[in-house]
């Protein structure tokens, strides 16, 4: 009660009609908020519910809690009402940390309010957290609002228990999707942290290991992108397009980014692709990556500054390539460009043991050959079915020197002058590429190139090798000199992965030969190949859709 100077019934009268003014004033003002909640002007009822909250914590504070039992409660329910709101109108500008925080603050008051649960659950979902998720859904399904809106939460509890198991075993299959044409919803897939760790790599900075051996087609990694930029864009669209594309998805990194610590302090880890920068860098823990990772995990890694943020997108943003063009069903001039932060930690290999495949917002990363425990993950970031030279020229657009195991041994190799003369023949576009290929393979038996060796300087003239195994005349012209197209191709796998110019040679080269690809054995070698390049799926006529070895040709 005020220091009025006043008899205490006085000063009662007075603040019951101040009381009834404030309770007007909030009323009003909840009028308002709900209007423009209900309009979608998310930033005024913000405001407006901030007023609304400031004017029941005030009122707290002066009400006596021993003779305003009643008002008091009527105030609190307000309060958690208005933080309540104010968390959706956040939310719904995807401001996920500051919406969180009002939801925290709602049920501090009222520690199973039905909207509220519902809300920080759909927050949740959104954050990737399907645990913590599920269990806000469990709680809000044991209050009376429940059965008036039974519908919509069984569904959320059934999708938040799907996307949990989901993110614990990565057991999704895009199959029926692949052979429906890629019509309808985009299959739903929840972020997954198969057997990989980080570590330092000798390749350069930190890499991904492999925990565990596995085998071709193996899921290793299903990250969510913090942004991702779309368009089509027609061959002929200049440089400006580009750009744009570019500027928008920075834009919306930084968006992402401020309005999610988590998020910003996640891409603080990643490397701007200075060499000292890499070598200071330290491999974060597997733990800050875990869909349930607290949201405000704190600032793991810091914050970064625009510069930083910049240099960091040059080095790990990836570009969504024709596979996933295909898998997407875009057109070819589809093109897109995103950050993925769990695989940014991929290093790059002339010589990759994975390979990505892009599902809606999604990365997925599989095997893309038998991977040994404590082996280094590494994707392709060009093309590497190149000879060296031109490896060394695309890893330069990167902004490195190439230290992957096959551009060491074809530095290292004694022949590297005989090496640069067949490059040299290629790129002018010999054309008689079956001599060019006779002189590789007759130099490897004199140079005495084994191996996955040879699989390198294969894979280093794949161009020749292509031509020459697609050919059925030149094939018959060379005869044994030359080595099947099997051969080739199991070489070829084995050091550069599967690659889907390789398999459809193969597939050519069985068609040739006796049975076509129709035979059991032959088939089997195409899938698995398959697999390599697409993860593996429960429904082998779906490797065959994607290779087009369903007659849809
Ligand atoms: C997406 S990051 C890969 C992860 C990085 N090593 C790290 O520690 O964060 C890409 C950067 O890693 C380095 N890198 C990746 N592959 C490489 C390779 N084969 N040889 C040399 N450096 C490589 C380059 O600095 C490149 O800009």
């Amino acid at each position: 009660m005020r220091e009025t100077g006043i008899s205490n019934e006085e000063a009662m009268e007075f603040t019951v009609e101040e009381e009834k003014e404030e309770e007007e004033r909030i009323q009003n003002l909840r009028s308002k908020a709900t209007e423009l909640l209900l309009r979608e002007e998310y930033k005024d009822s913000i405001k407006t519910y901030s007023q609304i909250i400031f004017l029941c914590q005030e009122s707290i504070s002066k009400t006596d809690p021993k003779s305003s039992q009643s008002r008091l409660s009527n105030i609190k329910r307000t309060l958690c009402l208005a933080f309540s709101n104010r968390a959706e109108a956040w939310a719904r500008q995807s401001e996920f940390s500051v919406a969180l925080r009002d939801c925290e603050a709602a049920l501090s008051i009222e520690k199973s309010h039905f909207k509220t649960l519902l809300c920080k659950g759909k927050i949740l979902l959104s954050l990737n957290r399907y645990g913590a998720a599920l269990d806000c859904f469990k709680q809000a399904n044991l209050d009376p609002h429940a059965t008036e809106n039974s519908d919509m939460v069984n569904g959320l509890l059934k999708k938040c228990k799907k996307l949990k198991s989901l993110s614990r075993g990565g057991t999704f299959d895009i199959s029926d999707w692949v052979l429906g044409g890629y019509r309808g919803k985009t299959p739903e897939l929840a972020e997954y942290i198969g057997p990989v760790e980080i570590k330092k790599s000798e390749i350069s900075g930190r890499g991904l290991f492999a925990t565990r051996n596995v085998e071709s087609g193996t899921l290793m990694v299903v990250t969510r992108a913090v942004a991702v930029d779309r368009a089509i864009m027609p061959q002929d669209s200049g440089e400006n397009a580009h750009l744009v594309i570019w500027k928008n998805f920075i834009d919306k990194v930084v968006e992402t980014a401020k309005k999610c610590e988590h998020v910003s302090s996640l891409i603080s880890f990643l490397s701007t692709g200075e060499c000292e920068d890499e070598r200071a860098l330290e491999a974060p823990d597997m733990e800050v990556f875990r869909s349930e990772a607290e949201v405000g995990i704190g600032n793991v890694g810091g914050r970064v500054d625009n510069e930083r943020l910049r240099s960091i997108l040059d080095v790990n943003s990836v570009l969504e390539d024709a596979i996933s063009a295909k898998i997407l069903g875009k057109n070819a001039d589809y093109q897109g460009v995103g950050l993925w932060i769990l695989a940014s930690f991929i290093n790059h290999s002339c010589d990759p043991n994975v390979r990505r495949v892009h599902v809606g917002d999604y990365m997925v990363v599989h095997a893309a050959r038998d991977v040994k425990a404590g082996e280094e993950l590494t994707l392709a970031y060009f093309d590497v079915l190149a000879p060296r030279e031109k490896r060394r020229e695309m890893a330069d657009n990167w902004g490195f020197v190439c230290g992957c195991k096959r551009c060491l041994f074809e530095d290292g190799v004694c022949f590297k002058n005989d090496m640069r003369e067949m490059e040299m023949a290629m790129g002018k576009g010999v054309v008689d590429v079956g001599s060019l290929v006779y002189r590789l393979e007759e130099g490897m038996r004199r140079w005495m190139v084994r191996g996955r060796g040879k699989g390198y300087l294969r894979a280093s003239f794949w161009e020749a090798y292509g031509k020459v195994l697609g050919s059925e005349k030149v094939m018959r012209k060379w005869g044994r000199k030359i080595p099947a197209a099997e051969a080739v191709v199991e070489s070829v796998v084995q050091a550069a992965g599967s690659h889907e110019r390789i398999v459809r040679v193969l597939l050519e080269g069985l068609r040739r030969g006796a049975g076509g690809v129709n035979g059991v054995v032959e088939m089997e070698k195409v899938i698995k190949l398959g697999r390599g390049l697409y993860g593996k799926m429960m429904k082998k006529q779906a490797i065959g859709a994607l290779l087009q070895i369903d007659g849809k040709e």
